[in-house]
């Protein structure tokens, strides 16, 4: 397996399985902006048709006013209205020239504005929809690590369409207008020649879609390479104290410098076949123009050189040329228009395929309002394992099987059990984090599933181990979720989960920004500020995950009397590895390997002399009396833990 295979995710199979995603993106997202869109669309086509003012005008001018080998006509003005003096015809024919170049200076701008306005109203949208779409998808998107492949959807690839949106959809508009426009002119003007000049088109056409057809794939490989780059860079920085603290850096210099030379031969990939793509583009219409000057020139001295027939005028011939120079220069930038094009191609599959994984945990349509929640839970006959990502089910590991616990109102029962034994399960299947394979979780008689999700997870407060905070003030991070809370009640909050006194200590109180997942803050400290979150929250249900873990005896005495402040009136549901801190719950339930093997007060359990009763005597420090068996197991469930 290289390095980038390791990043195979299911988000892969969404993105392969697109099609046509940019027009998928136009359909869905182009409506909002459609009057800038259209705005941009007439002033382009209306600057770029000024362009083909200024060789008519000269051409015409030039036969009339200098060699007067024809007469003097500008295109859509009758001849009536026209001046006959040459003086006269030669000033017209200046301001002419000069109005289009300003009016083309005018509309050229507008264009810039308005399609400006319908590319980044467009990502904007998508970048908004997008990051809602990721929010909704359930944990085991995210457990399979894309969150650096996430970002570069969200960033490098919402940005590519913007060069999509509107530097090609604007110089296609411009080729379009000026080759509809230029071929018309050199038509009427000579049309035997213009077929010469305009025999470089098929070649050009042929030419282009051979390379979209290579460089497809090239791109997609490119984007690939770079969202592994992000995932890279986004899993080094945020293990950088592990990589600190284990001397790991030349490894992970090592690991970024492979995924960035994978970036770099994918980028090298694409840009060999563009370079050799835009001088051929450039050698054809050049040799275009060339024949059309050789032969023209010809022309023009002695005659209609072989098949050609009729007169050619100085005139003529200038109109020709200036025009098959228009003509030729926008006809290579379809070269950059392809390459915008295949580009953006291959992050519209990106974004759609984001868009398109499933949102496996939702609200059901008719889903049920929890108000006045009582705060009786049931877990019945769970059954779970955790989904790979892969989509291969067979290959899903069974972490709870059967399990059945009951929790009555205002309840206080406690998950024991050895490391891995799938307790932290039992905690994240209740918030709905993920959904039981089989069996049922309900609270207050009603499934999990059939609830309003914001309903079930407001009406619980959950404390985890590992305590997350956002980078902004101690305030904020007590307020998250209930926004709406005044400072005194901030400050209550804090006092009853005892953090108010360590908060006062710090140099701006309440205001002290706590660093990015609160990295300024001791374990202990974030502890305090995650459970005056939840006292602020004040949820029905109580769910904490070895909420006192990682932190000295003292904060854990501290954490301890603010916690059972909290439980003393509501149903809890205590995770602890720590036997002492949960010894007067209701009920203990012990889990062994995903079921449970014994449940009852500490008393029974320890009277029932089995796994909790060998767990308490560990944790007593009674090693020596334990049972041969239950030291050989203890080694075993350590080395099947992180399965
Ligand atoms: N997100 C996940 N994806 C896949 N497997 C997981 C995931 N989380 C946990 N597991 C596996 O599920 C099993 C149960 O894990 P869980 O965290 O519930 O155990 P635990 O009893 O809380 O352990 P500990 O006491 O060490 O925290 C373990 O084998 C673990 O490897």
């Amino acid at each position: 397996m290289t390095e980038t295979d390791g990043f195979e995710t299911q988000l892969d199979a969404y993105r392969d399985s697109v099609s046509r995603p940019l027009y998928r993106l136009f359909r869905a997202y182009g409506p909002g902006e459609k009057w800038w869109l259209l705005l941009g669309l007439v002033t382009s086509v209306l600057a770029y048709g000024t362009v083909l003012v200024t060789p008519i005008v000269l051409g015409t001018t030039i036969d009339a006013v200098f060699t007067g080998e024809g007469t003097y006509a500008l295109p859509l003005v009758p001849r009536s209205s026209l001046p006959t003096d040459p003086t006269a015809q030669f000033w017209l024919s200046s301001a002419v020239v000069g109005a289009a170049l300003l009016g083309g200076a005018v509309l050229q701008w507008a264009r810039g504005v308005a399609m400006n306005y319908f590319a980044h109203g467009v990502m904007y949208t998508i970048r908004v929809d997008a990051y809602e779409k990721m929010q909704r998808l359930d944990m085991t998107f995210f457990d399979n690590k894309e969150t650096g492949e996430v970002m570069s959807i969200l960033n490098n690839d919402t940005n590519n369409l913007e060069v999509l949106f509107d530097n090609a959809l604007g110089d296609s508009i411009r080729i379009g207008v000026i080759v509809v426009g230029v071929t018309a002119a050199l038509l009427y003007t000579n049309a035997q020649l213009a077929l010469v000049t305009l025999g470089a088109v098929p070649l050009l056409v042929g030419f282009t879609w051979w390379f979209t057809r290579v460089i497809e794939p090239r791109y997609t490989r490119q984007r690939e390479t770079i969202g592994d780059l992000n995932t890279r860079i986004e899993n080094g920085l945020s293990g950088i104290e592990l990589v600190k603290t284990t001397s790991t850096e030349e490894y992970e210099n090592e690991r970024v410098r492979g995924v960035s030379r994978d970036v770099f031969d994918a980028e090298m990939d694409v840009l060999k076949l563009s370079y050799c793509y835009r001088p051929g583009m450039e050698l054809v219409t050049g040799a275009a123009l060339l024949a059309t000057f050789v032969l023209g020139g010809l022309w023009v001295f002695s005659g209609p050189p072989l098949f050609l027939s009729g007169e050619l005028t100085t005139g003529d011939f200038v109109v020709f040329m200036l025009l098959t120079q228009r003509l030729t220069g926008p006809m290579a930038q379809l070269a950059n228009i392809v390459d915008w094009y295949q580009n953006a191609k291959a992050s519209g599959k990106r974004i759609c395929g984001l868009m398109d994984v499933p949102v496996r945990i939702e609200d059901t349509p008719n889903a049920i309002a929890l108000d006045d929640v009582d705060g009786r839970l049931e877990y019945d006959d769970v059954t779970f394992g955790y989904d790979s990502g892969g989509g291969d089910a067979a290959a899903t590991e069974t972490v709870l099987d059967g399990v059945d616990i009951e929790v009555q109102p205002g309840e206080t029962v406690a998950i024991v059990g050895p490391t891995g034994a799938g307790k932290s399960t039992v905690a994240k299947l209740l918030l709905r984090l993920y959904d039981v394979s089989d069996g049922a979780i309900r609270v207050d008689g009603h499934d999990v599933r059939d609830v309003r999700l914001a309903d079930l997870r407001s009406s619980i407060g959950y404390v985890s181990q590992d305590t997350f905070l956002f980078d902004g003030t101690i305030a904020e991070n007590i307020r998250y979720g209930r926004f709406d809370a005044d400072r005194e009640d901030v400050v209550e909050a804090a006092e009853a989960a005892e953090a108010h006194g360590f908060i006062q200590g710090l140099s701006e109180g309440y205001d002290t920004r706590v660093g990015e997942r609160g990295v300024k803050l001791s374990g202990g400290q974030r502890q305090r500020v995650a459970i005056a979150r939840t006292v602020l929250q004040d949820p029905e249900i109580l769910l904490l995950d070895e909420a006192t873990s990682a932190v000295d005896t003292e904060t854990e005495y501290l954490i301890q009397r603010s916690l059972d402040r909290l439980a003393a009136d509501r149903t809890t549901l205590v995770i602890a590895h720590r036997l002492s801190t949960v010894k007067d719950a209701d009920t203990i339930v012990v889990l062994d390997d995903g079921r449970v093997v014994e449940r009852g007060t500490h008393e029974d359990l320890l009277a029932a002399d089995g796994l909790y009763a060998d767990l308490w005597g560990v944790q007593a420090g009674e090693i020596e009396s334990l049972p041969e068996e239950f030291l050989a197991g203890a080694s075993d469930r350590s080395a099947d833990a992180p399965r």
